[in-house]
């Protein structure tokens, strides 16, 4: 019998939603475990499998992968999303490494005080702007995936910046033609599109109740 896939998070997006993107994209059935007490965690935490007492953490093929780079590079692995040889792998690593930098700025925002948020709001649209999307719209140009000829982590990992960044800034792809028809064609791979209909596995944007659970368990 085949180990059952369990993913270790909080009911929200977080560091975990990368990898609900994966797990979609590579076509692998999960489970979810959500924490929302203290209690909960800490019986986790004394089970000892959380490496590095962190979430999250995902049960796949009889391990308990914690770090979220490790868990997604395995997933890519697995799905044959990581490139064809060494060079397009390293490409593939720099453009999430971006990726991950742009949506870091959309993980803390939750976290900011209030006076602080609305600044965070416009760095994430001038970061899009001026560091970020000037490089994916180049790499995009007369190609349909950022590496290769065929999906890769990179661009399951840009979609989901893109979308992020929307629902904050709607019209944030308003001047890039080249994202525009990317995130046209990519919203069409099939088990994209069924991610991205309602009763999927993908969460809303943070709440009051998801920051809370954060603050609670994360922060103490
Ligand atoms: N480097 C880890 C960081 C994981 C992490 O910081 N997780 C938070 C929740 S989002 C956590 O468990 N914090 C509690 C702690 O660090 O004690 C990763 O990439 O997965």
């Amino acid at each position: 019998m085949a180990a059952r896939t369990v993913l270790h998070y909080y009911n929200g997006r977080g560091r975990a939603e990368i990898i609900r993107w994966m797990l979609a994209v590579a076509d692998i059935e999960y489970e979810e475990q959500f924490y929302t007490t203290l209690a909960q965690l800490d019986k986790m935490l004394e089970s000892g499998d959380l490496m590095f007492q962190q979430i999250p953490m995902l049960e796949i093929d009889g391990m308990k992968l914690v770090q979220t780079r490790a868990i997604l590079n395995y997933i890519a692995d697995k799905a044959n999303l990581y490139g064809s040889n060494l060079k397009e792998r390293a490409y593939i690593d720099m453009y999430v490494e971006g990726a991950i930098d742009l949506v870091t700025l959309i993980l803390y925002y939750f976290f900011l005080p209030e006076c602080d948020q609305e600044k965070q709001r416009n760095l994430m649209k001038e970061k899009a702007h001026n560091r970020y999307f000037p490089v994916y719209e180049k790499a995009l140009e007369g190609k349909q995936y950022l590496v290769g000829d065929k999906l890769s982590f990179a661009d399951v990992y840009l979609i989901y910046d893109i979308l992020s960044l929307e629902d904050f800034h709607p019209d944030i792809l308003q001047n890039w033609p080249n994202l525009q028809a990317f995130k046209k064609r990519i919203c069409e791979v099939p088990t994209i599109k069924k991610f991205l209909q309602p009763g999927s596995k993908r969460k809303p944007m943070a709440d009051a109740t998801y920051i809370a659970t954060v603050k609670l368990l994360a922060f103490r």
